[in-house]
């Protein structure tokens, strides 16, 4: 299949199997998952007529005299008449009557009286100035930044309705090894340790990566125990999807009688991968992505099913193409061939220098390897038979 078909039907995939996987989450967790409903201000900003300034708040003309005093956190003080002022901090109410704040820097004081030029409603906050209560400031599809989580909190809120898309992983192998260095004819697990950052960086989360020996009845039990997770939940399996005699994972799906959407997709690397879902067309139950083995292969094939399946089970926009709106292009400096059938995806490192940013392939960008793409900043996009000099470019995890 097309790589621009193969992304567009995991996104499909994604958004079709979406609903009921929303879920309430303290502040403190939310981190990272992207808003279900939009987010609507509990309280307003500020949430009462609250002091910009450190000084005196007055009403009416002056001079005033000073009646008492108001802190932050004090609670609302009693009214002022014209004449009146009460001293005032940053952040304490506002009394009711007064017409401005002046600063002390402004303040001529005198016993129990003060005098100064004031303009009408100078330095206060009125309540709701910003954000009145009950406007929604936020759309759902919002990413739960750093940032979202102090807003949230202005507004009222203890806790948040998230999408967090959950994903289990299997990385298969006999030769695999996952830990120390490997012996002959051993191979360190690459896949499982980039797995968690790609889900957070899509929104989800990964909950474990289970190592599986080569053979179809491990498989077949595992995808089976998958079947007891949520609806929507994915499962991801490492190194079993291309057509040696250790590669299962689609008779193992035909057994379960899944519906495989993507088989093979016409990239470089990343050729043998694979999206399908068990349940039935209209009722996904687990989604499965076959990442291949070689870890460049992967990481070009998590970029191409399963950051946007990802990303769209959330309901957001797919972190490697930018978020929303058109993906980013640049020209490509350097000495790249296209394929002739097949879409390349190459490492680059964005070249700021000079009068105009480009791309530049940054090499070792064989299957085998994370070398090139782990100094890169984004895979270079080239259809078959690309000519330049502008690419499309997918960023790359940070
Ligand atoms: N006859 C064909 N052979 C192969 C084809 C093909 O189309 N026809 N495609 C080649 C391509 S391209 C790739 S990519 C690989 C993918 O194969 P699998 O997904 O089945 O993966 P394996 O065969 O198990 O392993 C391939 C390679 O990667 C190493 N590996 C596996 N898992 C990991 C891991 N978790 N971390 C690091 N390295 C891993 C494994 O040792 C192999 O060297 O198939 C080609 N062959
Ligand atoms: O296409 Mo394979 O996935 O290059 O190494």
């Amino acid at each position: 299949m097309p790589w621009e078909r193969a992304r567009a039907a995991a996104r499909r995939l994604g958004e079709r199997s979406r609903p009921g996987a929303a879920a309430r989450e303290p502040l403190a967790g939310a981190l990272g998952a992207t808003l279900a409903e939009d987010l609507v201000a509990l309280v307003g900003i500020p949430s009462y007529d609250a002091a910009a300034m450190d000084g005196y708040a007055v009403a009416g003309a002056g001079p005033w005299t000073v009646v008492g005093r108001a802190l932050a956190g004090g609670g609302p003080s009693v009214g002022l008449r014209p004449g009146q002022a009460v001293e005032i901090a940053t952040g304490a109410v506002v009394p009711e009557g007064a017409l401005a704040v002046l600063p002390y820097e402004s303040a001529r004081r005198s016993g129990r009286t003060v005098a100064g030029e004031v303009q009408p409603e100078r330095h206060v906050r009125r309540r709701g100035e910003d954000t009145a209560a009950g406007t929604a400031v936020l759309p759902s599809g919002t990413v739960v930044t750093p940032t979202v989580l102090g807003l949230a909190a202005s507004l009222g809120y203890d806790t948040l309705t998230v999408r967090r898309p959950r994903i289990a992983a299997l990385v298969t192998g006999d030769e695999i090894a996952l830990a120390g260095v490997p012996a002959p004819g051993a191979v360190r697990d690459a896949i499982g340790p980039m797995l968690p950052g790609l889900a957070a960086w899509a929104g989800a989360r990964l909950d474990r990566v289970d190592r599986l020996a080569d053979g179809a009845a491990d498989l077949a039990s595992a995808l089976h125990d998958a079947a007891r997770r949520p609806a929507g939940s994915v499962l991801v399996v490492c190194g079993a999807s291309s057509r040696g005699p250790a590669d299962h994972l689609r008779a193992v799906l035909d057994e379960a009688a899944a519906t495989v959407l993507v088989d093979g997709v016409a990239c470089r690397p990343g050729h043998p991968q694979l999206l399908a879902h068990t349940g039935p067309p209209d009722r996904p139950e687990t989604l499965v992505v076959g990442l291949p083995g070689n870890p460049h292969a992967a990481l070009a094939a998590g970029l191409t099913l399963l950051v946007p399946l990802l990303a769209a089970l959330g309901g957001r926009p797919d972190p490697a193409s930018g978020g929303a709106g058109a993906p980013p292009r640049l020209p490509v400096r350097g000495d790249v061939r296209p394929h002739g059938a097949d879409t390349r995806l190459v490492p680059v490192r964005i070249d700021a220098d000079g009068e105009a940013a480009c791309a530049r392939p940054v090499g070792h960008d064989r299957p085998g390897t994370l070398r090139g793409a782990a100094g890169a900043d984004a895979l270079a996009v080239l259809p078959p038979g690309w000519s330049g000099p502008d690419a499309e470019l997918l960023w790359l995890p940070r």
